[in-house]
């Protein structure tokens, strides 16, 4: 089994670059179907996992997709598209399910297997659904899978969403984007990932206004072409990096960071006592002595993000008082404090609040990425943890963070990747040819 093995206790200094956005870069990736003229480029794309499920589903619809593995893919989908994403793709990653909107409009069918539950909540997409349908789209559900048609062209129209879900905004602009007609999306998401896909699709020729605020109006044109398109930073990743270096009392340069994508991280971790400064192109992080207890609530953008909220509560374990997290966006996402308690953390649930008494003493021990920030928070945690923390379950993390473990170790953190079936494997071998 393939584990992160940390021994905490040191300081991390120096200096990290942060990747392309991984939410941003996925929606990018699945508008690229629209374009039926052309090829496009999308630049500063990170090598995880998540991209290259998206790249998969992109070519089982029968797209051209290359990576050169230099952060740059091409994407020409000028061919005929096929119309199924299967279960395979969306059951590794659920963001598999944004291909239903381009598809849906460029072709006028889809059908996409039905994402299932994951570890954070139940994620239902009645809200992508609904938009389809005010579209003109007649939407099926059976066998596990999703089937929407259209005669002809989606018919642009007015929506309003329930909630701003950032994944049902991307598909309904997506499709928006090739209706005829005028979408107005009401109570949308307004996320930077959310801005970064409209301006991809303006550039691929599309009309898109009015994205990162809570209104956004799509004028659907008849085609859209390939386009240049790169990646902004990715704020979650430079958030995990900010947290490693307050927790440790460390003293780290964050390159490649956008400072007004971080506003509520910023804001949460100065009055948690942590040094931040903004520098050119970047932050610099350098954390305090003792860190103070501090209250988050998450929230849809410009709130505090969700994706921050396990790394938080890592430092919180640290802090002298008792911190309150409230996670209003996922119905079931502090399934790391199990874990955390595991390494002596001081934290009782209730509903959808969590009170976490620190400072603690924190231990090292053997626990489990239950998804994927979970998991970055586990690694933190074994940052500042007394002996040996080994980190499980890392297809997780390997779906957010290129080269953790090396950024990590390259700041000077006393950490490695290591995988016990090797060593085995090898124990095995030096056994068998001593028998021979
Ligand atoms: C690939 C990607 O970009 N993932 C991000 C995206 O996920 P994702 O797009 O799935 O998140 P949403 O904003 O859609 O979900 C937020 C909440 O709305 C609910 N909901 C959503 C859609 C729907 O049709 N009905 C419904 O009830 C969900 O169950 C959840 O409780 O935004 C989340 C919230 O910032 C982040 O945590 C994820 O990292
Ligand atoms: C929850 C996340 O991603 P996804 O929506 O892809 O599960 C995340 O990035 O923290």
């Amino acid at each position: 089994m393939e584990k992160i093995i940390v021994r905490g206790g040191k300081r991390l200094q120096g200096e990290v670059r942060i990747e392309g956005a991984k939410n941003a870069v996925l929606p990018v990736i699945a508008a690229s179907i629209l374009a039926s003229k052309g090829t496009s480029n999308i630049y500063d794309v990170p090598a995880l996992a998540d991209v290259f499920t998206i790249n998969e589903v992109l070519r089982n619809l029968n797209a051209e997709v290359s990576y050169d593995g230099t952060n740059h893919i091409q994407v020409n989908a000028e061919d005929t598209l096929a119309v199924e994403a299967p279960f395979e793709y969306v059951r590794k990653m659920r963001a598999s399910f944004l291909v239903m909107g381009p598809l849906l409009a460029r072709t006028g069918h889809a059908r996409i297997a039905l994402p299932g539950g994951c570890a954070i909540g139940s994620r239902p997409i009645d809200q992508h659904l609904k938009g389809f349908e005010a579209m003109g789209a007649d939407v099926e559900i059976g066998n596990g899978f999703i089937e929407a048609k259209v005669n002809g062209r989606l018919q642009g129209t007015k929506i309003y969403l329930d909630f701003p879900s950032v994944g049902a905004t991307e598909n309904i602009i997506m499709a928006a984007s090739m209706a005829e007609g005028t979408t107005i999306l009401e109570n949308a998401a307004e996320e930077p990932e959310i801005v970064c896909l409209a301006n991809y699709i303006n550039a691929m020729g599309g009309k898109v206004r009015g994205a990162g605020t809570g209104t956004i109006r799509i004028d659907g044109v008849e085609e859209l072409h390939g386009a240049d398109h790169v990646i902004i930073p990715d704020r979650i990743e430079a958030g995990t990096f900010m947290v490693a270096a307050a927790i440790t009392g460390g003293d780290v340069r964050i390159d490649n960071v956008l400072p007004e994508h971080l506003r509520p991280v910023i804001a949460k971790m100065i009055e948690m006592g942590v040094e931040i400064q903004e520098i050119e192109n970047g932050l610099r992080v350098i954390g305090p002595e003792k860190l103070k207890a501090v209250d988050i609530k998450t929230m849809p953008h410009p709130g505090f993000p969700t994706d921050m909220q396990a790394q938080m509560m890592a430092m919180m374990n640290m802090a002298e008082g008792t911190s309150v997290v409230t996670e209003t966006v996922f119905e079931n996402r502090f399934m790391h404090v199990e874990e955390f308690r595991r390494m002596n953390a001081n934290i009782k649930i209730e509903g959808r609040t969590s009170i976490v008494n620190g400072p603690v003493k924190l231990q090292g021990a053997e626990v489990s990425s239950t998804d994927l920030r979970a998991g970055a928070a586990l690694v933190l945690t074994g940052l500042v943890a007394d002996g040996y923390t080994r980190v499980t379950e890392l297809k997780h993390i390997d779906r957010g963070y290129v080269n953790f473990t090396e950024k990590l170790a390259a700041l000077g953190a006393d950490i490695e990747r290591v995988n016990d079936d090797a060593v085995v494997q090898t124990e095995e071998k030096v056994e068998s040819n001593a028998v021979s």
